[in-house]
C-alpha cells in the first residue's frame, strides 16, 4: 500500500532484532498457515505452538477468527476486505518476528498474490505452510456448522463455495490433514524447523 504520510523519518533503534534473539536464544521466523476453512489450520497451529513451547521456544499465534474480533473487526469477507485483512496481518506478523518471537499466523489467505506480498515483506523468514485438505473433507468436518450455512445461502462469499481459494504453488511445507493425524502433521513442521 502506498505511504500517505510525508515528512516521516525511520529511526534506527539501539536494541535490534538480533539482540532480542540472542537474549531469547532463538531465531524468529514467520510460519504462515494457509488453507480452507475446516482444513485444520487452528488445530495444527495450536498443537505446534504447544510443542514449541514445551521445547522452550517463545511463540505467538495469530488466528483469523480471533483477529477479526479485534484489530480487524472493521473488515468483512469481500475480496477487498480479505486483501486488507491479510495486508495488516502481514505487517503485524513482521513486527512480532522483529520482536524475536516465533510467529504462527493462521488465515485462509485465499489469494496467492497477497501471500507473495508477505513473502516479499519477510524474505527468508517467511515459511509458507499449506494446510491441505479437500473441500469435501472440510465440508464433512464442518466443525462450526459454517459450510451448512454457506450451502443454504445464509453466508455469502464463502471460501471454496462462492469465493475462490488459490492453492500455494511452492509452499515450504505441505501438511495433509486428511492423510496424516495431528501428531504427524506437527512432526512434519518440527522436522522442517530443525531446532
Ligand atoms: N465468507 C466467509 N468465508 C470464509 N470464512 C468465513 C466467512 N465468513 C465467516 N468466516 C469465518 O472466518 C474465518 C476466516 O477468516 P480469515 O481472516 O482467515 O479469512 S481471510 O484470510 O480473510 O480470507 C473462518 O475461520 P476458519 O474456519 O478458522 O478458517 C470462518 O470461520
Ligand atoms: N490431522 C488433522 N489435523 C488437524 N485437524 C484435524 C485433523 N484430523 C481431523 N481434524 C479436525 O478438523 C477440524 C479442523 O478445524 P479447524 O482447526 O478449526 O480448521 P481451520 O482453522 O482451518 O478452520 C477439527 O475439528 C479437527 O479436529
Amino acid at each position: 500500500m502506498e505511504q500517505k504520510a510525508t515528512n516521516i523519518v525511520w529511526h534506527d533503534m539501539n536494541v535490534k532484532r538480533e539482540h532480542r534473539e540472542e537474549l531469547l536464544s532463538q531465531k524468529s521466523v514467520l510460519l504462515w498457515f494457509t488453507g480452507l476453512s475446516g482444513s485444520g489450520k487452528s488445530t495444527v497451529a495450536s498443537a505446534l505452538e504447544k510443542r514449541l513451547h514445551e521445547m522452550g521456544k517463545i511463540t505467538y499465534l495469530l488466528d483469523g477468527d480471533n483477529i477479526r474480533h479485534g484489530l480487524n473487526s472493521d473488515l468483512g469477507f469481500s475480496e477487498e476486505d480479505r486483501i486488507e485483512n491479510i495486508r495488516r496481518i502481514g505487517e503485524v506478523s513482521k513486527l512480532i518476528v522483529d520482536a524475536g518471537i516465533i510467529t504462527i499466523s493462521t488465515f485462509i489467505s485465499p489469494f496467492k498474490k497477497d501471500r507473495e506480498k508477505i513473502r516479499d515483506l519477510l524474505g527468508k523468514d517467511f515459511i509458507e505452510v499449506f494446510i491441505d485438505c479437500p473441500l469435501e473433507v472440510c465440508e464433512q468436518r464442518d466443525p462450526k456448522g459454517i459450510y451448512k450455512k454457506a450451502r443454504n445461502g445464509e453466508i455469502k462469499n464463502f471460501t471454496g463455495i462462492d469465493s475462490p481459494y488459490e492453492n500455494p504453488e511452492n509452499p515450504e511445507i505441505t501438511v495433509s490433514t486428511y492423510l496424516n493425524n495431528l501428531d504427524e502433521c506437527v512432526d512434519k513442521i518440527i522436522e522442517y524447523l530443525n531446532y
